[in-house]
């Protein structure tokens, strides 16, 4: 029997690979794949990486990253793509001109793009060059539906620390004014906070996604499970506010059911998410 069924909804992400599973693009494809999304992959760099840090970088050629992408859009066409470790300036530039070639940007008549700025890793490893994180402001942010920075990032890109809910707001202004469509500035980090704050602003209307901070430490890949969550929604057509609505749901989830792996920080789970077979 032949069995002929349809293509599901597919997303991309421009990313790194985490050789301990945890973060990276594959936080990426198995957020993608617990949210209905076939995901598709442009790989910027492998880490040498496990839950105590990273130790080694090795990094795509910037042209390789392109054609990649080219490949995947040409052929299989993606409803959303999303940036997670980019590495180098040559990464970025390569990147943002791509995007244009293929369709992926800002705006009503582009495939939505989600730039999440990643800078280090959550133990504080660096996974951006200095310069680089200028042409994330200059060249991604002006092409991207959705910027989703951490309070690190935050800091690093707009020179805001934020603190509460005004300095949040501030925050997101700033970084709205460099050109993303949607800001989400996500509040996982303030740590002293009994609740997370994550803040939707589009220049106008703000939309606040909050909830009690749960107490674990394995959060390892939570961003980026959370900006693959919201281009999967964004893949399966949702609005923006409902994307990223859909997307606190499914991480919100995920950080409750986060396990221990190593000797250092596990990983957010999918696993609530994922029919069990076995
Ligand atoms: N302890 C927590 N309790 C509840 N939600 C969390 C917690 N940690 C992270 N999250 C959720 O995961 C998102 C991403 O985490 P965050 O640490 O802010 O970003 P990143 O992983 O990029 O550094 C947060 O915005 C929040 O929605
Ligand atoms: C390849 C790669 N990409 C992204 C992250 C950031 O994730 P986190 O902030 O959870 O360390 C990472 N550690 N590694």
């Amino acid at each position: 029997m032949t069995a002929v069924n349809p293509t599901p909804p597919r997303a991309l992400t421009i990313a790194g690979s985490d050789s301990g599973g945890a973060a990276g693009l594959e936080a990426d494809l198995r957020a993608m794949t617990a949210c209905g999304v076939h995901g598709c992959v442009a790989v910027t760099a492998v880490t040498v990486q496990n839950s105590l840090g990273v130790s080694g970088v090795h990094l795509v050629p910037a042209e390789t990253v392109a054609a990649q992408v080219r490949a995947v859009v040409t052929d299989i066409g993606v409803g959303a793509a999303k940036t997670g470790m980019l590495a180098s300036r040559e990464i970025i530039d390569a990147v943002a001109d791509v995007v244009d070639e293929v369709g992926i940007g800002r705006g009503p008549r582009r495939t939505p793009f989600v730039v999440d700025p990643v800078a280090a890793s959550m133990r504080g490893d660096p996974l951006l060059t200095e310069d680089a994180m200028e042409a994330i402001r200059t060249r991604l942010f002006p092409r991207a539906e959705l910027a989703t920075p951490n309070l690190d990032e935050v800091r690093l890109l707009a020179g805001i620390a934020v603190t509460d809910a005004a300095t949040a707001r501030e925050a997101a202004e700033a970084l709205h004014a460099m050109g993303p469509r949607y800001v989400l500035v996500k509040g996982g980090h303030l740590r002293g906070s009994p609740e997370v704050v994550d803040l939707l602003f589009d220049g106008e209307q703000t939309w606040e996604f909050s909830g009690p901070r749960i107490d674990t430490p394995h959060v390892h890949g939570a961003g980026d499970a959370l900006a693959s969550a919201t281009c999967a929604a964004l893949a399966r057509g949702l609005s923006m506010p409902d994307a990223v609505a859909s997307a606190e749901r499914y991480i919100r989830r995920a950080v409750a059911e986060s396990y221990p792996l190593g000797a250092g920080v596990g990983p957010v789970s999918p696993f609530w998410a994922v029919q069990a077979h076995v």
